[in-house]
């Protein structure tokens, strides 16, 4: 599998201004979905699911009513790349799907 080169700073910029909800956070680009508490599991179930199917992972916070999901590329030495975005807009499908609102 490549690994895709980590994305130069105004390359991110420009990324996250086609990724609404999402921003930078150090190397990594998060975004805060809102839901019932047992909705976010599922939520997170399934971006579990879709990760696997993609071999990209993000971390995941969840608390209550609120679910955070940030990713970063650990085998380009944990910087930001096409593969993040990927799997954000794949994210966004699923939140959307499951009636997740924007925190
Ligand atoms: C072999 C396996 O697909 C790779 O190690 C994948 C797994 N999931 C991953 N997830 C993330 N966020 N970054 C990676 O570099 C990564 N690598």
């Amino acid at each position: 599998m490549s690994v895709p080169a980590p994305l130069a700073d105004a390359e991110v910029d420009e990324l996250l201004e086609a990724l609404p909800g999402w921003e930078r956070d150090g190397d990594a680009i998060r975004r805060t979905y809102t839901h019932t508490y047992h909705e976010c599991l599922h939520l997170v179930m399934y971006v579990g699911a879709k990760a696997r199917e993609i071999g990209h992972h993000p971390d995941i916070d969840i608390r209550w009513q609120r679910v955070t999901f940030s990713s970063t590329t650990h085998d380009a030495g944990d910087k930001i790349t096409l593969k993040d975005f990927e799997l954000a807009r794949q994210i966004d499908v699923i939140a959307a799907a499951h009636g997740a609102k924007p925190a």
